[in-house]
């Protein structure tokens, strides 16, 4: 089965498009799991419990993991989150020249999908592409501030240069396995994206802690997949799902620590469902 396919059977039995993002930042952990063997996993593993339910996937991002125990701790959690039936998008923003970029694909044996970095074109991005059951997202338009440094630099065709980027993705999605990254705190952006590619779902950061559009996420980021009942795409929400319960009251107290978690899930799934 193609990943979007999985993803669209996700989304139906989760009714929820939400990506849980898993960024278990070291000084955030709560100090009650800091005597744990990995306290990453031990956090990640209460966030799965708490939030699964709402989760259409898990995004781990990479930066979060880049050493001996990290390494150990998303292991487990890939695991943990497959035992659940919800898939893993490994948020690495990897490409490279052929040899290197060719181990980097590697990891798709193990997560179900991953961002990409186009900046060096399309054959740093081949050996992703030619896994046909991974999906593989493309940033295009990104929700950082210098987001538009680089990527709203205009061409000598007048078109700004990441909505060549959706053009260019869509040329590579000969498996029909590639989806787009455009931030929410852009949403002209999204709208003008969606336009170029009508069948592209995309991977929508930025809502919650970026304080990114969620109506929009919804209405531009969904596509049709051929022979799927939903619309398909995802959007996330990091920090604002993960270190919710910071501002729960007793946050001390793991209940209600990880239960502000899958309540924020919670709420962002319906908040978004309202616009599906
Ligand atoms: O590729 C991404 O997921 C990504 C692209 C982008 O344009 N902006 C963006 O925030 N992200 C990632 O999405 C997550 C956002 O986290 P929060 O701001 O805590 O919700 C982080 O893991 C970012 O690296």
């Amino acid at each position: 089965m193609r990943f979007f396919e999985r993803l669209a059977d996700r989304i139906e039995r989760a009714d929820s498009v939400v990506s849980v993002g898993l960024d278990p930042d070291p000084d955030r952990i709560p100090s009650f799991l800091s005597d744990a063997d990995l306290p990453r996993w031990a956090f990640n593993r209460r966030i799965i419990d708490a939030t699964h339910e709402h989760a259409a996937c898990y995004k781990p991002n990479a930066a979060f993991y880049e050493d001996a125990d990290g390494w150990r701790a998303l292991e487990e959690t890939v695991a943990y989150a497959a035992g659940k039936d919800v898939p893993v998008l490994l948020d690495a923003k990897r490409a490279d020249i052929g040899n290197t970029t060719r181990q980097y694909a590697e990891v798709l044996e193990r997560v179900d999908a991953i961002t990409v970095n186009p900046y060096m074109g399309r054959d740093s991005l081949q050996p992703f592409l030619d896994r046909e059951d991974a999906g593989v997202f493309v940033l295009c338009r990104t929700s950082n501030p210098g987001g538009s440094d680089l990527q709203d630099l205009e061409l000598d065709s007048g078109e700004p240069l990441y909505e060549r980027v959706a053009a260019l993705a869509d040329g590579w999605n000969a498996n029909g396995n590639v989806g787009l990254v455009v931030g929410a705190t852009t949403p002209e952006e999204l709208a003008e994206v969606r336009a170029i590619v009508p069948e592209i779902p995309f991977l929508v950061p930025g809502v919650g802690a970026q304080g990114g559009d969620a109506e929009a996420a919804v209405e531009h980021g969904l596509a049709a997949y051929p022979g799927v009942d939903v619309d398909v795409g995802l959007v996330n929400s990091s920090r604002g799902i993960v270190f919710a319960g910071e501002e729960a009251a007793r946050s001390d107290d793991e209940a209600t620590y990880f239960g502000a978690a899958g309540d924020a899930a919670k709420r962002l799934k319906r908040r978004l469902n309202r616009h599906r």
